[in-house]
């Protein structure tokens, strides 16, 4: 069958493209928010496309995932209630569910057409919605946080898509003051923050406002060769009240459960925690208070 390369350009990252080879296209489809495609690529397995930017691989979505779950929850102890904002992979809730110290898990995710369509085509992603403790609610994450209940959560994660389109809302100063208002004194929000390669500008401006709403900010990241630059990177805040030390975490991924599925880790532990908060010195120097 003719196999041909499938190119990846987009205004968030001018003057580049990244490709990967096709074997078949499994999925084409227009949700109300955005276009969504999966297809069969030749050296990454499945891969899920949203408006042309891929979002996950299977081959190594274990890199974004795990990071994004366990630097917040191996940060502090026993975490109970968490809320995912985005994330309607389910990858993150698999991660969620390694943490036998939740009890509850709200997921918001915008568009029903992600969770459906990774049911189908990424199961071993959507096995986090057969968790009891998630709850689903398909909806705007604005509107949920604007009316979710003062101090609830221990954590927050936002799995988000670029602010091009469905998550454009999600970097602006509003959004983050609805996070911390839905914290914990002492809680923590992992909030998904672009490559230090392509976007300083925007990592600076969320760190501007983060600072301005969180007592401590910190930038980690993490190695995901399907996204530009080849790298992807994390906020990792936390709340007035009980210090969070990022860097030493006090509820190491050695005690935990594991998911029903036997699913081993196969990225984060935590040497890999630590060494995420280590950052080049172009970006410390480019991007202040980092
Ligand atoms: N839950 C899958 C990851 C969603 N995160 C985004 C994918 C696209 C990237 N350019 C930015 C992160």
């Amino acid at each position: 069958k003719a196999s041909k390369f499938v190119y990846f350009n987009n205004p968030m990252w001018p003057g580049e493209a990244h490709s990967l080879l096709v074997e078949n296209i499994l999925f084409k489809g227009k949700s109300e928010y955005q276009e969504v495609m999966v297809f069969e690529s030749a050296s990454y397995g499945k891969v899920l496309v949203l408006d042309g930017i891929v979002q996950l691989t299977e081959k190594d979505e274990c890199a974004y995932q795990e990071m994004i779950a366990h630097l917040p929850l191996c940060s502090i102890p026993s975490p109970k209630t968490v809320l995912v904002v985005g994330g309607g992979d389910g990858g993150v809730l698999r991660e969620i569910s390694r943490h036998d110290s939740v009890e509850h898990i709200d997921i918001c995710e915008i568009d029903e057409m992600v969770i459906n369509v990774s049911k189908q085509f990424f199961p071993q992603l959507a096995v986090g919605f057969e968790d009891p403790r998630v709850h689903l609610h398909v909806g705007d994450a604005v509107e949920f946080l604007r009316n979710a209940k003062q101090g609830k959560y221990d954590a927050i994660i936002v799995d988000s898509s670029d602010p091009v389109g469905p998550a454009q809302e999600l970097v602006e100063m509003p959004f983050f003051q609805t996070i911390a208002r839905a914290l914990r004194p002492g809680g923590v929000l992992c909030n998904m923050a672009e490559s230090m390669w392509l976007h300083t500008h925007l990592i600076q401006d969320m760190i501007s406002i983060c600072r301005q709403t969180f007592k401590d900010v910190h930038y980690a990241w993490t190695s995901v060769p399907t996204y530009p630059s080849g790298v992807i990177g994390f906020l990792l805040c936390s709340t007035e009240g009980p210090t969070v030390d990022f860097r030493n975490p006090v509820n190491p991924i050695e005690k935990l459960g594991h998911l029903k599925s036997k699913r081993e880790l196969k990225f984060y532990n935590s040497e890999m925690h630590l060494a995420a908060f280590a950052l080049p010195s172009f970006l410390k120097s480019e991007v202040k208070a980092l």
